[in-house]
């Protein structure tokens, strides 16, 4: 997909009601949803949101908000754990702190964490509803392309909604097995890990993707044992090949056990535990099993056949840059389109469809100015074109890396752990990507992030001033050296 850098103009056909202002009918109510109704209603639209579980979506709910907060407590001892080169020691005992010295009460973790979720998702209802977007609880389904009804829990219609503009964005649920039922107590989706109450012996976590990652992470540091389940070579397919190793590596160093190559076949309850059945007739036994085997997208009794709208093999809703699906005035956004399965972007979908429907100049998504990060210990952060698309020939570049052990912020803080990347177009030196692996790399992409969404070259990185010492001198420090080398 090439991405168009200009404003397009709104849609000339877009179809508006007869008089009064645009009736815009939004069906679930996460990032891609929400943030379309509160663009729609700034807009002038009238503005209705239906939601069948909660405002704030999944992303609040259960997967952004509530996965990032526990991470919150598992980043403290992740950095307690690994900080005795620093002079830190257990009072009682004068060793090394970590995971056996101190106790974690997931109770209290995970009661911190639903009620940050329940209060975020509150916080959103209010802005919604003040800015004028009436909500309904219920399931939305398209009767017509212009025409959405809403059920309650026992599938009756509580109400039918006309509408000029509508916009579905419902999101995902976890993929099972059918061999591996989650029960809820341990074999369990990722919806289900914050109803625990102690911390699991052993965590069997099978997938990993960005999901098995991050909580294979997570609860290694909160003193779990865990077992990673990877039905590839390595961990996070996709993702840059480096900052896979490095992960691969503070995995190795923190006691993750990761099981390459492995296919997860099956999980049944056995006594107080588990057992993971995997393809090759091997057997794991744990005390719980988390399945993070991607999402699959509630489209499937939405309506879409009957009114037209065109969905893959995949289910996700087909779309285009502007978040049009093949019926006019219907559009799509967020996980059930399958674009890019961010929060982040699911938001900039939602808003896109609203500022097109409603006769605002719109830019398209840039899928190549995305920047996303991977909440593992240490952080992988990335933006842009990759090694990977320049070693396939997609795209002309250099890439530069620089280690992080040299940085001297790095140093004093005892990290040894992580490394800065970057892909500049040769000749003109413009930064297109960018790889950042280390602590808070989330919060340090950004600079990188810029430079690719303003075309920025590496002398223009390299020529700002940062803090000495700090890590971003090693955002600085590799855009300097890849001037002098691709210029050589
Ligand atoms: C464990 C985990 C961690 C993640 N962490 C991050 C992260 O750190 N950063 C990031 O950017 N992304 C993250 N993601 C991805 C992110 O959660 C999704 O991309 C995001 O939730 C997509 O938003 P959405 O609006 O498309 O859908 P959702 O957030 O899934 O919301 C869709 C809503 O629609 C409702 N709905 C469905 N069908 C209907 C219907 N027929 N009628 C009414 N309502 C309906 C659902 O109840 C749901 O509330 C993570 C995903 C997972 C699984
Ligand atoms: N920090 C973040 O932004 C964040 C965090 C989590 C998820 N997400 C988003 O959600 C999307 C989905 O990520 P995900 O990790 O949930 O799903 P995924 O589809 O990316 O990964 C699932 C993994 O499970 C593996 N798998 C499938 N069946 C298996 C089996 N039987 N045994 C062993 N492995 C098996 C797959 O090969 C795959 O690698 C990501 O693309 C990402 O955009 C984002």
């Amino acid at each position: 997909m090439s991405d168009p850098s200009t404003a397009l103009p709104s849609d000339p056909h877009r179809v508006t009601s007869a008089g009064g202002s645009t009736r815009v009918v939004i069906v679930g109510g996460g990032p891609g949803g929400y943030e379309a109704a509160l663009a729609a209603a700034r807009l002038g639209a009238d503005t209705v949101l239906i939601e069948e579980r909660g405002v704030g979506g999944a992303a609040v709910l259960t997967d952004v908000v509530p996965s990032k907060t526990l991470i919150a407590t598992a980043d403290v001892l992740d950095v307690v754990g690994t900080s005795q080169e620093l002079g830190i020691r257990d009072a009682d005992s004068g060793s090394a702190p970590g995971a056996g010295t101190l106790d974690v009460d997931l109770g209290a973790v995970n009661e911190r964490v639903q009620r940050l979720a329940a209060a975020q998702s509150e916080d959103i209802r209010s802005s919604v509803r003040d800015a004028g977007v009436r909500i309904l609880e219920g399931r939305g389904r398209l009767t017509g392309p212009s025409e959405v009804e809403v059920l309650d829990a026992d599938g009756a219609r509580t109400e039918k909604l006309g509408a000029d503009v509508i916009l579905l964005a419902v999101g995902a649920r976890p993929r099972e097995l059918e061999s591996a039922p989650s029960d809820g107590e341990r074999i369990l989706s990722w919806t289900q890990l914050y109803a625990l109450d102690r911390l699991p012996e052993h965590l069997i976590v099978v997938g990993s993707g960005v999901t098995g990652a991050e909580f294979a992470s997570a609860y290694r540091a909160l003193g779990s044992e865990v077992t990673l389940v990877s039905s590839r070579e390595k961990v996070l397919p996709g993702t840059d090949v480096d900052a896979a190793d490095v992960l691969e590596d503070a995995f190795a160093r923190r006691g993750v056990h990761v099981r390459s190559r492995s296919r997860a076949a099956s999980a049944r309850r056995e006594g107080d535990g588990v057992v993971v059945g995997l393809t090759s007739g091997e057997e794991i036994a744990g005390s719980h099993v988390l399945m993070a085997l991607g999402g699959i997208p509630w489209t499937a009794d939405l309506g879409l056949e009957e009114v037209g709208v065109r969905v893959k093999d995949s289910g996700h809703i087909d779309t285009d840059r502007v978040s049009r699906t093949s019926v006019r005035g219907i559009y799509a956004a967020g996980d059930c389109t399958g674009v890019y399965p961010l929060a982040s972007v699911a938001a900039m979908q939602g808003r896109i469809a609203m500022h097109h429907a409603l006769g605002e100049a719109v830019s398209p998504l840039i899928s190549a100015q995305v920047s996303s990060a991977i909440f593992t210990s240490p952080e992988i952060a990335v933006v842009g074109v990759s090694e990977q698309d320049v070693k396939d020939g997609v795209v002309a570049g250099e890439v530069l890396t620089l280690a992080l052990d040299t940085n001297p912020r790095a140093k004093m803080q005892g990290l040894t752990e992580g490394f800065v990347k970057l892909v500049v177009r040769p000749g003109s030196h413009t930064v297109l990507g960018a790889v950042v692996v280390s602590p808070r790399a989330s919060e340090l992409i950004l600079p990188y992030t810029l430079a690719v969404a303003h075309r920025l070259t590496a002398d223009q990185v390299a020529g700002t001033s940062t803090v000495y010492p700090s890590l971003t001198g090693s955002l600085a420090e590799v855009a300097r050296r890849a001037t002098i080398t691709v210029a050589r």
